[in-house]
C-alpha cells in the first residue's frame, strides 16, 4: 500500500531539509527519506567538522603569533581525542535538534534510501511505497575516486574526520576547496604537508589572490607541487609513496588524502529510466526553478549543476517549497552574487566575477583596484605576509562586479559586501562610506 503525501524529499542534507521544513511550515504533508545521518554532508562530514578543525588550527597559529608578540608560551599540544569528542558531541546535538524540529513539524522521516517508480511514486528496499504530486531529489554528492593503483591506501574527505591522531606527514592530492582547506588545517595542527596539484590551485578564484595565498601557504611550510599528476600509490597503510607521471616518487607519507572533486549521487534512483536529463558528469539538469526535464520531479543542491555550497542548496530548497506549496509561482533564488570562502590560513573569499572573468565578458570596460597590506598585529610581530583586497568594476560609473579578499578576517567581512554587491554597488558608494578603523574591512574602502 502506498502512503500519500503532498511532497516527497529524497535526502536530508542542506537542500532536502530546507525544502521539507519549509513545505511543512506552509502546511504540506511531507515525507523525507535518507538512509544516513540527518544533516547530510555539511553537518556530518563537511562544513561543520571542517570549520571546527579550522578553528583548532587557527588557535595553534594564534598561539605562535602570541609568542612572536611577546607572550611567554609553553608548547601547546592538542588533545586530539578530546577535541574530536567535543566536536562530534556538538554535531550530534545538531542532528538531535533536527530530529526534534522535524518531528514537531509533523514531517515523516524514513531512514531508508528511496528509488523512483514514477514521477510521483517512490519505493524503498524494505518495500515501503509513498506517492506525492511532487518529488524533490536532494541526494547530494560524494568524493570522486580516482582510478589509480593503490587508491585504497588514501583517505577521502569523509575519512579525515575519523582520524584518531594527527598524521606526521600527509600528502594531499588535489587543488580545490577541500585540498587547500585541509592542507592549511593539517599544517596548522603541526603536520608536514605536501600538496600535489594536477594543474593549478582554486581555478574559480582570482589568480592574483590565489597566488598570494599559495605564497603564504608555502611560507607556512606547505610544500606545493604543481603540474604533478599522481599515477599510483604504493606501499602499505602508514608508509605510502606516490608515483607521478614524470617518474618521480614522493614520500613516504603516513597519510594520504584524495581531494580530487565530488560526483553527484544521481544514479540507482530510477531517474534515468524516467527520462531525467543529466550533464556529462552526472549532475541532474535543472532550470532556474529547480525543475528537472520531467514534470513533477525537481532537484536541489549538489546533485544539480549549480554551485555546490550549503547556502545555495538551502536557498534552492526554500524557493522550491515556496513555489510548489506556497503557491508563489515565480519563486526562485537569486544566484547572481553567491559569495564563497575557502577556509584556508588565511581565508580567501570572493563574490561576483574574477578579474579574468570580467575582462572576458566586458573587455576594456573593466577597471581593477587592488591593494596589499600587512595586518596590524602581524606588523607588530615583525611579520611581512601581505593580505590582498581587490575590486573589479565595469563601466564609466564603475559598478562593482567582483570583490576579492585574502587575509585574516576575510571570511567574516565578505558577507556585508556581498549583500551590497547583490543590491548594486558602485565605486563612489565605497568612497562615500565611513570606514571602521583599524580593520581588514576598511581596506576595501581605502582602495585607490
Ligand atoms: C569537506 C567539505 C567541506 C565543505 N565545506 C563547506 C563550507 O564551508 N561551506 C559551504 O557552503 N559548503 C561546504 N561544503 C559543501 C556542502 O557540504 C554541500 O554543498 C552541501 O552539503 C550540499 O547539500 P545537499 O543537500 O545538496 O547534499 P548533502 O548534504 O550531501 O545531502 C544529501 C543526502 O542525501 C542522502 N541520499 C543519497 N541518496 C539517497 C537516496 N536514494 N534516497 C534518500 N536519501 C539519499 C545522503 O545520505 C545525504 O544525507 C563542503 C563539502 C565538503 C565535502
Ligand atoms: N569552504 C567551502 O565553501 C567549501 C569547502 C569544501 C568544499 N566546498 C564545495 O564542494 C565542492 C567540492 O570540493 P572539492 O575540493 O572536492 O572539489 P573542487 O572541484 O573544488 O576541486 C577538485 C580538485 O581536484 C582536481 N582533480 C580533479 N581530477 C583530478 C585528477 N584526476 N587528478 C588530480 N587532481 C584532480 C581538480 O583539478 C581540482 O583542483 C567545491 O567546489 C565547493 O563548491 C566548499
Amino acid at each position: 500500500m502506498s502512503e500519500r503525501f503532498d511532497l516527497i524529499v529524497l535526502g536530508a542534507g542542506s537542500g532536502g531539509l530546507s525544502a521539507a521544513q519549509h513545505a511543512a511550515r506552509l502546511g504540506a504533508r511531507v515525507a523525507l527519506f535518507d538512509p544516513d545521518a540527518l544533516g547530510g554532508t555539511c553537518v556530518n562530514r563537511g562544513c561543520v567538522p571542517k570549520k571546527a578543525m579550522w578553528y583548532a588550527a587557527h588557535m595553534a597559529d594564534m598561539h605562535r603569533l602570541a609568542a612572536d608578540v611577546g607572550f611567554e608560551t609553553a608548547p601547546m599540544r592538542l588533545d586530539w581525542a578530546r577535541f574530536r569528542r567535543l566536536r562530534d558531541q556538538y554535531i550530534a546535538g545538531i542532528r538531535d535538534r533536527y530530529a526534534t524540529r522535524l518531528e514537531t513539524a509533523g514531517i515523516r522521516v524514513l531512514s531508508e534510501a528511496a528509488r523512483l517508480l514514477s514521477a510521483n511514486a517512490v519505493v524503498t528496499a524494505s518495500g515501503l511505497h509513498a506517492s506525492a504530486p511532487h518529488i524533490v531529489i536532494a541526494t547530494g554528492a560524494r568524493p570522486y575516486r580516482l582510478d589509480v593503483p593503490g587508491f585504497e591506501l588514501g583517505m577521502l574527505s569523509d575519512d579525515i574526520f575519523m582520524l584518531d591522531a594527527p598524521p606526521r606527514h600527509i600528502a594531499i592530492v588535489g587543488g580545490g576547496y577541500v585540498a587547500v582547506e585541509f592542507a592549511c588545517v593539517m599544517r596548522g595542527l603541526g603536520c608536514e604537508v605536501d600538496l600535489l596539484v594536477r594543474e593549478n590551485l582554486l581555478t574559480d578564484f582570482d589568480i592574483e589572490l590565489v597566488e598570494a595565498l599559495a605564497a603564504q601557504m608555502q611560507a607556512h611550510g606547505i610544500r606545493i607541487l604543481r603540474h604533478t599528476r599522481v599515477k599510483a600509490a604504493r606501499g602499505q597503510p602508514g608508509v605510502i609513496t606516490l608515483e607521478t607521471t614524470d617518474g618521480t616518487a614522493h614520500g613516504p607519507y603516513d597519510a594520504l588524502l584524495w581531494a580530487v572533486g565530488r560526483v553527484p549521487s544521481s544514479g540507482d534512483m530510477g531517474l534515468e529510466q524516467l527520462g531525467v536529463a543529466y550533464d556529462e558528469r552526472g549532475h541532474v539538469l535543472v532550470d532556474a526553478f529547480q525543475n528537472t526535464s520531467v514534470p513533477g520531479i525537481y532537484a536541489v543542491g549538489d546533485v544539480t549543476d549549480r554551485k555546490a555550497l550549503t547556502p545555495v542548496a538551502v536557498a534552492a530548497g526554500r524557493a522550491l517549497a515556496d513555489r510548489l506549496i506556497g503557491g508563489h509561482l515565480e519563486a526562485k533564488f537569486d544566484d547572481s552574487a553567491i559569495p564563497s570562502v575557502v577556509f584556508a590560513e588565511p581565508p580567501l573569499g570572493m563574490v561576483g566575477l574574477t578579474e579574468q572573468q570580467a575582462r572576458a565578458r566586458y573587455g576594456n570596460d573593466v577597471s581593477v583596484h587592488s591593494g596589499r597590506y600587512t595586518p596590524l598585529i602581524w606588523m607588530v610581530a615583525g611579520r611581512s605576509e601581505q593580505s590582498v583586497v581587490k575590486l573589479v568594476c565595469v563601466g564609466a560609473d564603475r559598478r562593482v562586479v567582483g570583490i576579492h579578499v585574502l587575509g585574516p578576517g576575510s571570511d567574516e567581512l565578505l558577507q556585508g559586501f556581498a549583500v551590497a554587491l547583490q543590491k548594486g554597488l558602485y565605486w563612489h558608494d565605497l568612497k562615500a562610506a565611513i570606514a571602521i578603523h583599524p580593520t581588514a574591512a576598511e581596506e576595501l574602502l581605502l582602495l585607490r
